[in-house]
């Protein structure tokens, strides 16, 4: 039977489109006027020297620009220009039925909204809303309403093709639907179906940081896209996007997100990676060692138990933030040392204890090297206003001694000599005077010679004196370890921190780095001395943080515990997310066993309810690439469109890839700068899967097994867990796989 508001709901939707096309077709025409006006313009600059057709041209631009920026978000929503419906009424006000979309859109004669973007403030009603009474923000104030009704739509190709309404009790089969249906190989835009929890971290006090322990697939990456999209929204007035840093793990990473802040209305906000960035704000490049070198060995020897005294993790340390602090400090007494009085002949321009104040009290908020160059300044100034003042009393004490010789002195031999003396003198000393005032600052600040960042932290690295005066915690013999491993001249990932700790604390990080608010995703991954020397280079706690304690592979190098990210962020929000909207209950349940076996008494994973098919083994002594061929072109006639062959190691990763191939399977490597490619069966490493997701995944163990041990542990749940509707484990025993 049809709903009684069907014939309603289409013609709604007839209208919304036919207003849309309305637009579309005047904004076209825009664009076109535009366009010609700029023409026209352009062909009289070339004969009427004139400043109008020039600013014509200007005006023109921003306006052309106007346009296709609202033509292009129309085209864009036109196909599905909204995805829910609340019947709502504010507190005092008419009873009213909003309809939800990407962008919103209003009738020009009436002003009344046709759709509202899903990022105002009362869309959150939708979101956040039971139904009934309710209170929801406008700019940090809270107004009340009552939420009547909440409504879903299927709409595709500007045809609707159901709708339902919705309330707690009815499940949300708009997400059962998206989940299910989704086989997609990269991340994709989820504002119709994004849940209450999700929705709070999305819309969590945007001046604030908050840090997100979310489980394996609870949408954290999701989120952090779309919290960036409500933040412009939101924020827009305040901050550039070119402010705004999303820090991934990988470009491999960044290719996988690339599709998500596009469609959300996102662009020009700098998408990198740590190292990318540390190396772009410091202005170095460094011969990186391979950042996964130190995992692959540790996940190649399984058994070795990292030393208690290990460096990437000594690296990672709040120590060793100190060890920098007190370098800079020691660099800081060095140039204090340097001051002394200015003079200019025989005159004192300014005290050096005073421009050593300055140096070491009122510009200590600065980096070390900008404190000079305001020294400079000041001394500059300084010069300026006491060589005028010393001209000035010259010349008159010239005047005067030349008036008094003239007047007192009889001998008109001996008065000529005189004054001609003082005539001689006073042209020979003021010219100079003026001269040495030119020259004396910049002569004056050569003796504090700027540091060259990377030869400072080569000696930090390789000096024994210097690191026994800077490493206070380590014993002699750590010291010499240290010094031992540093010996070749290698760099680091871990080295990183430092770097850019020394740089922002002595030359400070240049404004087109400075971004203002930053997302990490897979925070878990960070060390405590990354977050830090980021916070203090940016000068902002602006920080979004997501990441999984269970997922923590880097662990080597890494946080393991959330206490310290809180502590050195004490404004933050504590936010966790516990239900994973990736994997079906059946993967799920496999994956549970495995984190529960995990030291970090994380609680188990919910699935949102969504069945699939159960996980299979497969038993196989040895590779057998018919095995694995088989079992692609199943999954393959299954439907299923990104499938993923996980091993442990990228070693075998490689070597199996080269056998697949011989064996005609359409089989690629993916490593950190493939693209992804749905056509062929990805081959990856556990820690290069990490964050990304395929339809079906294959492990496979055959001689390297998965052990129980804290990293292999971590490595096989990650590996288990990016699988969204098949998983197969194939390796010689179920107990290959901690089962
Ligand atoms: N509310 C939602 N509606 C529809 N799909 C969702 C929702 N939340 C998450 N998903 C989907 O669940 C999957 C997992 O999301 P995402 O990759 O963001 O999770 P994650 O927490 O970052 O995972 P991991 O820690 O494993 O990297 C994605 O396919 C995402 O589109």
């Amino acid at each position: 039977m049809q709903h009684p508001d069907y014939q309603d709901e289409v013609q709604r939707l007839e209208r919304t489109k036919a207003y849309m096309h309305d637009i579309l077709f005047a904004s076209e025409r825009d664009l076109q006027a535009a366009q010609e006006n700029i023409r026209s313009a352009m062909a009289n600059l070339e004969y009427i020297d004139s400043s109008d057709s020039f600013l014509n041209i200007l005006t023109n631009a921003r306006f052309f620009e106007m346009a296709r920026t609202q033509k292009e978000g129309l085209e864009a929503v036109m196909q599905k220009p909204y995805f829910a419906r609340i019947h709502f009424q504010r507190t005092g006000e008419q009873e009213e039925f909003l309809y939800i979309g990407k962008t919103s859109l209003f009738d020009k004669e009436t002003n009344e909204p046709i759709i509202v973007d899903w990022r105002s403030p009362v869309a959150n009603v939708y979101y956040d809303g039971r139904l009934g009474d309710m209170i929801y923000q406008v700019r940090e104030e809270e107004h009340a309403g009552h939420l009547f009704a909440k409504r879903q739509y299927k709409i595709e190709q500007g045809e609707l093709l159901d709708f339902r309404d919705v309330d707690l009790t009815t499940n949300d089969e708009l997400l059962q639907e998206a989940l299910a249906g989704k086989a997609d190989v990269r991340l994709t835009e989820i504002v119709s179906t994004i849940q209450k929890e999700q929705n709070e971290i999305i819309r969590a006090h945007l001046r604030q940081p908050i840090l997100v322990q979310g489980a394996a697939g609870s949408g954290k990456t999701t989120i952090v896209l779309h919290r960036i999209s409500y933040f412009l929204y939101t924020m827009g007035e305040y901050f550039k996007p070119e402010q705004l840093m999303i820090l991934a793990p990988s470009q491999l990473f960044i290719e996988y997100i690339g599709d998500v802040l596009p469609e959300l209305g996102v662009d020009k906000i700098c998408q990198t990676t740590y190292a990318d960035y540390v190396q772009n704000a410091i202005g170095i490049k460094l011969k990186l060692q391979n950042p996964n070198e130190q995992l692959e060995y540790i996940i190649e020897n399984s058994s070795a138990v990292l030393p208690a005294f290990s460096i990437p993790q000594v690296k990672g340390s709040l120590i060793y933030r100190d060890m920098m602090e007190r370098y800079v400090k020691r660099h800081e007494e060095q140039l204090a040392s340097l001051f002394e009085d200015v003079f200019i002949e025989k005159y004192r321009i300014i005290r050096g204890a005073h421009l050593q104040k300055l140096f070491l009290q009122e510009f200590a908020y600065m980096p070390v090297e900008k404190r000079l160059e305001r020294i400079k300044l000041v001394i500059q100034t300084e010069v300026k206003r006491k060589t005028t003042a010393v001209l000035n009393s010259l010349n008159v004490r010239y005047e005067e001694a030349i008036g008094r010789a003239l007047n007192g002195i009889r001998n008109a031999e001996n008065r000529r000599r005189i004054v001609t003396k003082y005539i001689d003198e006073r042209d020979a000393r003021i010219p100079k005077i003026k001269l040495q005032a030119k020259t004396i600052t910049s002569a004056y600040m050569k003796r504090f010679s700027k540091l060259k960042i990377k030869a400072a932290y080569r000696d930090i690295v390789t000096n024994r004196l210097l690191l026994q005066e800077l490493a206070l915690e380590w014993t002699l013999q750590e010291q010499e370890l240290f010094l031992e491993v540093h010996k070749k001249e290698r760099w680091a990932f871990e080295d990183l921190a430092a770097l850019y700790y020394l740089h922002a604390r002595i030359k400070g990080i240049e404004d087109k780095w400075k971004m203002r608010v930053v997302f990490i995703d897979e925070v878990q991954d960070y060390s405590i001395f990354q977050l830090a020397a980021l916070k203090l280079g940016l000068e902002t706690d602006m920080f979004t943080m997501v990441g999984d304690l269970a997922q923590g592979i880097h662990s080597y190098r890494s946080v393991t515990e959330w206490t310290p990210v809180l502590e050195l962020f004490p404004r933050a929000t504590y936010a966790t997310l516990q239900k994973s909207y990736r994997t079906t209950i059946e993967i799920m349940e496999v994956a549970n066993k495995v984190l529960a076996k995990m030291d970090e008494d994380l609680p188990l994973v919910e699935p949102v309810v969504r069945h699939g098919k159960e996980p299979t083994f497969i038993e196989s002594k040895n590779f057998d690439a018919a095995t694995i061929a088989k079992l692609y072109e199943t999954i393959q006639t299954a439907g299923h469109r990104s499938i993923a062959l996980i091993y442990k190691t990228a070693k075998e990763a490689k070597e199996f890839v080269a056998l697949l191939q011989a064996h005609a399977i359409n089989a690629a490597e993916l490593n950190e700068n493939s693209s992804i490619d749905q056509t062929t069966l990805l081959v990856i490493p556990c820690h290069l899967a990490k964050g990304l997701e395929f339809d079906a995944v294959i492990i496979a163990a055959f001689d390297i097994a998965f052990y129980d041990h804290a990293i292999d542990r971590k490595l096989l749940y990650v590996a288990l867990t990016r699988a969204m509707h098949e998983l197969y484990l194939v390796g010689p025993a179920k107990e290959t796989f901690l089962l």
